[in-house]
């Protein structure tokens, strides 16, 4: 197993821009060599401006983004149009801008039950491949300052889970579901990349990268590549313990 390649800039914008042209070259080749992209979105706050910058005319003019599938790697359980919604976030970032056509656009139908919801999506990216194996181009990932990344918590089943599929994970202290990527299926990636900046998050880097393994309070430890590579986009502050 590879070692996780670490880039660590200045600013978190540079960071940003950073996994910008990683995203772009990534696609391109996945593109020329295969036909299609496919990609694992990640949420929460961080990537919003990752997903700005791709919708702007540097970036998105060298991206045939018909080719993209786009995918969410965790979404919270809530209504479509709730502004803690990852699935809106981009939109309004990402797909809106660029005019993204529905068809290559899987969100998680959350107006079914978390079970449910979870299963439906495990089936639409097994559709997806087919009879293929299921193996994302690229999978974009944050770390909570907990430590959890997609949204695989500390101490929930989940983390225990070696399916290849996505379950809904229940975070008892905030009485909410949130649906997430197993680490099995994430860890198949050809392509793992984590965003991660600001210094309330540099504790958590040195822990999932420096510490003892601890699985169980450092859920992002379990990001693994497979076969592919695994990349860290850090700016300075978020590297500072390592
Ligand atoms: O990988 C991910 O990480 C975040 C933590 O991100 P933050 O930027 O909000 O601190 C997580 O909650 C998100 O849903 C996920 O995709």
């Amino acid at each position: 197993m590879s070692q996780p390649s670490l880039h660590i800039f200045e600013t978190a914008d540079a960071t940003v821009m950073a996994l910008a042209d990683f995203f772009v070259r990534t696609a391109r080749e996945s593109i020329a060599e295969t036909g299609r992209f496919s990609v694992a979105l990640s949420g929460g706050s961080s990537p919003k401006k990752l997903y700005e910058l791709l919708a702007t005319p540097e970036y998105s003019t060298q991206v045939n983004w018909e080719k993209v599938d786009f995918f969410f790697g965790d979404e919270r359980y809530v209504p479509a149009d709730d502004p803690d919604s990852n699935a809106l976030m981009v939109k309004k970032a990402l797909f809106d801008p660029l005019r993204i056509p529905e068809s290559n656009i899987f969100t998680v139908d959350t107006r079914l039950s978390p079970d449910e919801a979870a299963g439906k999506y495990t089936e639409a990216i097994r559709k997806r491949y087919q009879a293929e194996q299921v193996r994302f181009d690229l999978v974009l990932l944050g770390l909570g300052d907990n430590s959890h990344t997609a949204s695989l918590f500390p101490h929930t089943p989940i983390l225990h889970d070696t399916s290849v599929s996505v379950k809904a994970v229940f975070l008892s202290d905030q009485n909410v579901y949130r649906i997430s990527m197993t680490a099995p299926l994430i860890n198949l990636a050809h392509h793992l990349a984590f965003l991660v900046y600001g210094k309330g998050k540099a504790e958590a880097v040195a822990s999932v990268l420096n510490g003892a393994e601890e699985i169980e309070n450092h859920p992002a430890q379990l990001i693994r590549a497979a076969e592919g590579d695994v990349h860290w986009f850090l700016d300075k502050p978020a590297a500072s313990q390592i």
